[in-house]
């Protein structure tokens, strides 16, 4: 084994600042903490403080203790002091142990709710954050460290608030031993000053390791879970992917493991290395101590008090500098958190915004509207214009990755035009309230969520705001035609849906549907927007839940999306798209007679041929 070289002074002092710079995180990680509980925090610092005078107390007892017994074996006379001390000390000792166990207390109460806490922050900022944000690998990886954060800087809490109770300590040892010999003070410093140097350099190069590994970890993670999830069994079994998952997974994660293992290797042979120096000096101290004693210059009991000051300067000297180092490295992830929580959306609510005129007068109209995905070259939305008048029923059709969803994100503001813009009644979408606009659309995606929850909730989602009324659950559940899946369920509508959970009942892709498109029908929203929401339905079914849904929403607007050329006819007007421009426009007769493209696929599809 060739051990990495020490660290060179350059890049020490660098990451050292690095180090210190990090610290400026911990004031406002305490103001998190602080206001997470104010009485446990106070709680956990008032036993901390107390508990730091305790070694130095037990130390002077120990050394009256001892010189006590000697006065008696050579001068006689009452015991009383001596078992005065000894009672302290015992005193003592109980009053330790009931501080440690209040402290662990207070540590991890305090360390649950603060976890608590942030998870929450996280779900609630994700929530304000722009769609494309998600949808870009960086800030994913971010978003993936903030999530391990939350749980794992619970440590970091016991740790600042245990350093600041041992430097306390520390320091009153420190009085008390200077009182006899500053020098053995200065020998204590000198000797731990490289182990901190080399931890400090070791844990600033497991920081960049587990940093440059996020996009690979995250990939691990990904293979975890594909690999071995209840979603996943049914094709990993059927296509036998199970020996290239595990081998790709064996090749990310050995390669982390090496990468890994020479940093812990070099860690553990010049972290003995430089501990041994503390040691040396510490028996240097010790045998200066036992001459000094030796020579009547100091009682037994004053040499037991240094010898045990000293060690227990030296063990808590080189806990406080390694958990400095630990501290240090905490807070530099703490970063990633508040890197985090610092992303701003660029689609604001804009909560001060008009709120949705009730009813709609002109509708939604798209003024020259382009659009790419950040990050793309293509254009998925070119110089579109068109208006959805009031009481609309509007069909999207186009081929697979025409822009039919596209157009309805930028309908629901997830994503803002590169060109162009979108109004509502004569106005810019943003002019409106975004909580507003979003509560007058409701809209089914292709992928919609299938909740692991119970069905009611599963259909209250819609409006989660309503998800107890069970009157207007089974009501939509009945529009949709989800009430004929509620029916064969054991539990109804508290039957839990998917495999997860335990007694949890799997759906068929068509009950799913269903159970989705109920949604639609939970919210008093003025435009519906169905995308693809009855491929997986059977034709009868599909039928039928077109037939409900136009008389159902009648008075409101709504976009159809879909393949289905029978479902589209019942559209008031069709949009036909390709490559994200319009191409026709017009009632199903209208385009019919247009003869282009809609006509084609429209006899293709009626003779058998799509
Ligand atoms: N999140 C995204 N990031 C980048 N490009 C995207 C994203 N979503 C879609 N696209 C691209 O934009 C184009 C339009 O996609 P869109 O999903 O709107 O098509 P679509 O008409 O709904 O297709 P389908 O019928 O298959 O559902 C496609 O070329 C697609 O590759």
């Amino acid at each position: 084994m060739r051990p990495n070289l020490p660290p060179k002074k350059d890049s020490t002092t660098q990451s050292l600042r690095k180090r210190f710079s990090a610290l400026q995180n911990l004031p406002p990680f305490f103001r998190l903490v602080w206001n997470t509980n104010k009485s446990l925090t106070l709680g956990n610092i008032l036993f901390r403080l107390l508990k730091s005078g305790i070694p130095l107390a037990m130390l002077y007892i120990g050394k009256e203790i001892i010189d006590e017994i000697i006065r008696l074996l050579d001068a006689g006379g009452s015991q009383r002091y001596l078992w005065m001390m000894v009672a302290a000390e015992l005193g003592l000792t109980v009053f330790s142990d009931i501080l440690n166990r209040l402290i662990g207390l207070c540590d991890s109460l305090l360390g649950d709710l603060v976890a608590n806490k942030t998870s929450v922050d996280l779900v609630h900022h994700a929530a304000r954050l722009d769609l494309y944000q998600f949808e870009n690998p960086v800030f994913y990886d971010k978003l993936e460290r903030a999530r391990r954060q939350t749980t794992s800087r619970t440590v970091l809490l016991s740790q600042v608030l245990s350093q600041m109770q041992d430097i306390l300590s520390l320091l009153l040892l420190g009085a008390g031993l200077i009182a006899f010999s500053p020098w053995l003070i200065l020998i204590l410093v000198v000797a731990v000053i490289p182990s901190f140097l080399g931890e400090t350099h070791f844990n600033e190069r497991s920081y960049s390791l587990t940093r440059s590994w996020t996009p690979e970890r995250r990939e691990l993670d990904y293979l975890r879970y594909i690999g071995a999830s209840a979603e996943t069994a049914k094709e990993i079994k059927v296509f036998g992917l199970e020996k290239y998952l595990t081998e790709r997974f064996k090749m990310l994660s050995d390669k982390y493991y090496l990468e890994n293992r020479k940093i812990a290797i070099s860690r553990a042979f010049w972290g003995y290395l430089l501990a041994a120096l503390g040691t040396f000096a510490y028996y240097g101290a010790y045998v200066f101590v036992l001459f000094q004693t030796i020579s009547g210059l100091l009682t037994v009991g004053t040499m037991t008090f240094l010898s045990g000051s000293f060690q227990r300067m030296h063990g808590m000297l080189q806990g406080i500098m390694s958990r400095f180092s630990s501290i240090a490295e905490s807070a530099l992830y703490l970063q990633d958190l508040f890197d985090f929580f610092a992303i701003e959306p660029t689609i604001t609510a804009n909560a001060a915004g008009l709120k949705i005129p009730d009813p709609i007068e002109k509708g939604f109209r798209f003024e020259n509207v382009s659009f790419k995905y950040p990050d793309s070259e293509r254009w998925a939305i070119r110089n579109l214009s068109f208006t959805l008048n009031p009481n609309e029923k509007l069909a999207l059709v186009g081929e697979n990755g025409a822009g039919k969803t596209t157009l309805v994100k930028l309908l629901a503001r997830l994503y803002l035009p590169t060109e162009g813009q979108i109004l509502l009644d004569g106005l810019p979408l943003d002019a409106y309230s975004l909580a507003d606009l979003r509560a007058n659309i409701g809209i089914i995606f292709q992928d919609f969520i299938r909740y692991e929850m119970t069905v009611a909730e599963n259909i209250a989602v819609g409006d989660i705001d309503h998800r107890l009324d069970e009157e207007l659950i089974a009501d939509s559940a009945q529009k949709s035609l989800a009430s004929d899946v509620v029916a064969q369920l054991p539990a109804g509508f508290q039957q839990v849906l998917g495999k997860r959970f335990k007694d949890g009942q799997e759906l068929s892709g068509g009950q799913w549907q269903k159970v989705a498109l109920a949604r639609a029908y939970m919210r008093n929203a003025q435009l519906v927007v169905l995308d693809e929401p009855t491929s997986a339905l059977d034709a009868r079914a599909e039928h039928e839940v077109f037939q409900r849904f136009s008389t159902l929403i009648k008075g409101k607007m709504a976009v159809l999306i879909s393949h289905r050329f029978s479902t589209v006819r019942m559209a008031d007007r069709i949009l036909f798209l390709e490559n994200g421009t319009l191409l026709e426009f017009g009632s199903h007769e209208e385009l019919l007679l247009l003869n282009g493209k809609y006509a084609e696929l429209f006899h293709l599809q009626a003779q058998g041929y799509l």
